[in-house]
């Protein structure tokens, strides 16, 4: 699979968000990444609906939705109906995982679980069969900006080799830190689909950024 590329609009300048998205959509990023956090789950409060009606509005990508918030399943219908097109829940934040994951497909959206840094990757193994998308967090949920977690390579590695073995058709995804640095690494560790906030939004030239991580991410394969 190519490498998906979804910038996280959580370090996009909000004061002219049309023109970020804009640019997203004529470039060759594949997906927007949208953090949505609740100061509960997470040590922040990030943005909401408002921001999703603007989203769904002027993008012209998929909406990649990851809910760092408690009770997700309250809010599912809303997200669909404000454009998501995948949403991701944190298995951390689920008590009935099962029931979110299925309550996300009845609203015609992809279903996706991210882990937390310290969640080992084979708490997922009886709900992979539902997954359309695993996330895995490579810095502790909340903000960006933070440095890459190291022990990501190992835990995405494992996941892969369970996805081998099982032979289901999840994405997966990692976020945080991620950047022309790390991809190819990565990539060849079997991930498919990069988050990157900071990477992409600080530098001189994100659209040329976003090309420099697919070309980096294949690089020697
Ligand atoms: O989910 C997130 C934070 O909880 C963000 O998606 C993530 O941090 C991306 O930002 P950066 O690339 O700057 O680390
Ligand atoms: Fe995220």
């Amino acid at each position: 699979m190519k490498p998906i590329i979804a910038p996280s609009i959580l370090s996009a300048n909000f004061a002219d968000l049309k023109t970020e998205i804009e640019w997203i959509n004529e470039s060759q990023a594949d997906w927007f990444h949208v953090d949505v956090m609740d100061g509960v789950f997470v040590p922040n409060i990030s943005f909401g609906f408002p921001v999703m009606e603007v989203l769904k509005k002027y993008a012209k990508k998929p909406l990649d939705v990851h809910l760092m918030i408690v009770e997700p399943d309250k809010y599912i219908e809303r997200f669909a109906n404000a454009g998501a097109h995948i949403i991701t829940v944190h298995l951390e934040a689920c008590t009935h995982l099962h029931r979110t994951i299925q309550l996300i497909k009845q609203h015609g959206c992809k279903a996706g679980v991210a882990i937390n840094p310290h969640t080992p990757v084979d708490l997922l193994a009886d709900i992979l069969q539902d997954l359309d998308l695993v996330l895995i967090m490579s810095v502790n949920p909340g903000f960006g900006g933070q440095a890459f977690i190291e022990q990501t390579y190992s835990k995405v590695r494992k996941l892969n080799a369970l996805k081998s073995e099982s032979q289901y058709e999840f994405i997966i995804e990692v976020d945080g830190g991620v950047s022309d640095q790390n991809i190819n690494k990565l990539y060849q560790a079997g991930v498919n689909a990069f988050v990157a906030g900071n990477a992409i939004f600080k530098a001189e030239n994100p659209s040329t950024l976003i090309i420099k991580m697919k070309e980096s991410a294949s690089q020697n394969l």
